[in-house]
């Protein structure tokens, strides 16, 4: 038997990943929401789980000097509210070195540079700060003779706020570091749904026969959240949902269900299926811009029985950004031409779930004709990001008994949480170790962030274009109505969330 049939057969052989070598990662804007709420968590699962060498730091950097001492109580309380018991919190805290400097004053990084030290650890730098500041803090990295021939720096979405921001972004980090040591992390890649994405399509012969428009009738990727504007109004205004959510997260789930069979698990091959799927998405301009997509922003509703502000009163004043985009969109190759894909994320939306929801073709004919059944529903797999993530799948069944044949819908369910005792890690528990690894596999590559910036700008020009301004929807619904509408006029409908 040869090597590969072996591990086939014995999955538990299969070689473990290279481990996390001994590292220094530097978080800019780590007193940020990002940082405290997702980045620190995260690094502290990992070290409480034996994951992180020994010797490994963590140097947080604060723009205040007030924030040097501030910090590592902020850092502890989030460690608190996530459960870690006392002693994985002061573990963790050992491991932290808060450090001051301006990322716009290249005189304030001798501090950081002293910090370091002169060691031969991997290094990584986490930019968890606007957007803004990518060019200058690696610039002034670079500058300040920080960066050693393996060091990383790692960008978060968005990247820029449309495709000439993003490029400019892209050439001056080259300019600095190579594609291969430059990870621009979008989190839904990290998710472990998401990555199953690939496997239930590659490691099953099932369903990649029926994969293509031969079969597939529609697909439905939804991201809806229950959250509003957070904490994060400077930004998300500036920003609105298609640059959030839209450019990145959806995109990224598109491409993964569609793309190609790669030869192999690994980020070259994966990142060149990707961007093909992204390149032959067929561009929305002009007056399409109005037919194929709907903008909303939430006004105020009840949720979970408690009245929420509308967005523009949480804002404290008028806006026209968008706090919901569906879209229905095509890609024009040979195995998805004619197959409708309908997104749609919003947040303050009726119920919080992210779904891949993919129809079949009906059966062609059916042989229960006779009034045996009302009707046949066509066979729907639903891939759940969150909550209850796991994949499901809706078959026709005969109900019981002797008496009239009856024929109705129910699911095959296979959730994370029954089908595994492993616990399910957050994305970016995943993708910070990563990094360090040095796998890019669930990172984007630069063309496939400039291509989906190049789909998604002509979208927002052709919003202002005809004054496209968002349709109001209440806070807890499903969106605008006109969203409804998108689906509905093609005599199909949003899946039910509750089926999963
Ligand atoms: N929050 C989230 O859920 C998500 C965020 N992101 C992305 O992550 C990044 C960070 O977002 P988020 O944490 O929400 O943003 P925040 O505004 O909460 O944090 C930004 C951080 O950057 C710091 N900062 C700003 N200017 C400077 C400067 N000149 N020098 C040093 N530090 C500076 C801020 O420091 P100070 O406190 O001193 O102002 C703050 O700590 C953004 O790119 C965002 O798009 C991506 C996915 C989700
Ligand atoms: O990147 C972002 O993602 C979150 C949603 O992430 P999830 O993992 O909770 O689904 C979103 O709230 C935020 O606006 C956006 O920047």
């Amino acid at each position: 038997m040869d090597a590969i049939a072996d591990r086939a057969l014995r999955p538990e052989a299969a070689p473990e990943r290279t481990p996390v070598p001994p590292f220094d990662l530097v978080i800019f804007g780590a007193g940020g929401d990002l940082a405290l709420r997702k980045l620190f968590p995260a690094l502290a699962q990992r070290n409480r789980e034996g994951v992180l060498p020994e010797e490994s730091r963590i140097l947080a950097i604060v723009r205040k000097p007030e924030d040097l001492e501030g910090l590592p109580k902020q850092v502890a309380n989030r460690l608190n509210e996530e459960g870690l018991a006392a002693e994985q919190v002061a573990a963790f805290l050992r491991r932290l070195t808060v450090v001051q400097a301006d990322a716009l004053k290249p005189e304030t990084f001798g501090a950081l540079k002293t910090a370091l030290g002169d060691t031969d650890r991997v290094r990584s730098f986490y930019l968890s700060t606007p957007p803004e500041l990518f060019i200058p803090i690696c610039q002034n990295l670079a500058k300040a003779d920080i960066l050693t021939p393996t060091s990383r720096v790692i960008l978060e979405k968005p990247l820029g706020h449309n495709l000439a921001s993003a490029r400019e972004i892209n050439d001056a980090v080259a300019a600095i570091l190579p594609e291969s040591r430059t990870y621009r992390i979008d989190h839904y890649l990290g998710k472990e749904t998401v990555q199953n994405l690939l496997v239930l399509r590659f490691a099953n012969t099932l369903f990649e026969r029926s994969w293509s428009s031969r079969d597939i009738d529609n697909v439905q990727i939804t991201v809806a959240e229950t959250v509003g504007l957070e904490s994060r109004a400077g930004y998300y205004d500036k920003a609105g949902h298609m640059r959030d959510m839209v450019q990145n997260h959806l995109m990224q789930l598109l491409t993964l269900f569609a793309i190609e069979p790669p030869n192999m698990l690994e980020a070259g091959a994966v990142r060149d299926e990707k961007i093909k799927v992204l390149k032959a998405l067929r561009p929305i301009v002009g007056p399409d811009v109005q037919r194929y997509t709907v903008r909303g922003q939430y006004g105020p509703g009840q949720m979970d029985g408690q009245r929420v502000r509308g967005y523009t009163d949480e804002l404290g004043y008028a806006s026209n950004t968008e706090t919901f985009v569906a879209i229905r969109c095509e890609i024009d190759n040979w195995r998805w031409a004619g197959v409708p894909i309908y997104l749609r994320t919003g947040k303050r939306m009726a119920q919080r779930y992210s779904e891949i929801a993919v129809t079949f073709k009906p059966v062609p004919h059916s042989i229960f004709g006779g009034g045996s059944c009302d009707r046949l529903d066509a066979n729907r797999l639903v891939i759940r990001l969150q909550p209850n993530d796991g994949v499901q799948l809706q078959l026709m069944m005969k109900v019981p008994g002797s008496g009239r044949l009856k024929v109705v819908p129910r699911q095959l369910d296979l959730r994370y949480s029954t089908a595994f005792d492993e616990r399910t890690p957050d994305a970016y528990e995943r993708l910070l170790t990563d990094v360090i690894r040095g796998d890019q596999t669930l990172f984007m590559h630069r063309d496939e962030v400039e291509q989906a910036w190049a789909w998604v700008d002509p979208i927002i020009a052709g919003w202002q274009e005809y004054s496209l301004h968002p349709h109001r929807y209440t806070a807890g619904s499903w969106g605008p109505s006109q969203a409804i509408g998108l689906i509905e006029r093609e005599g199909r409908s949003w899946a039910d969330p509750d089926l999963i």
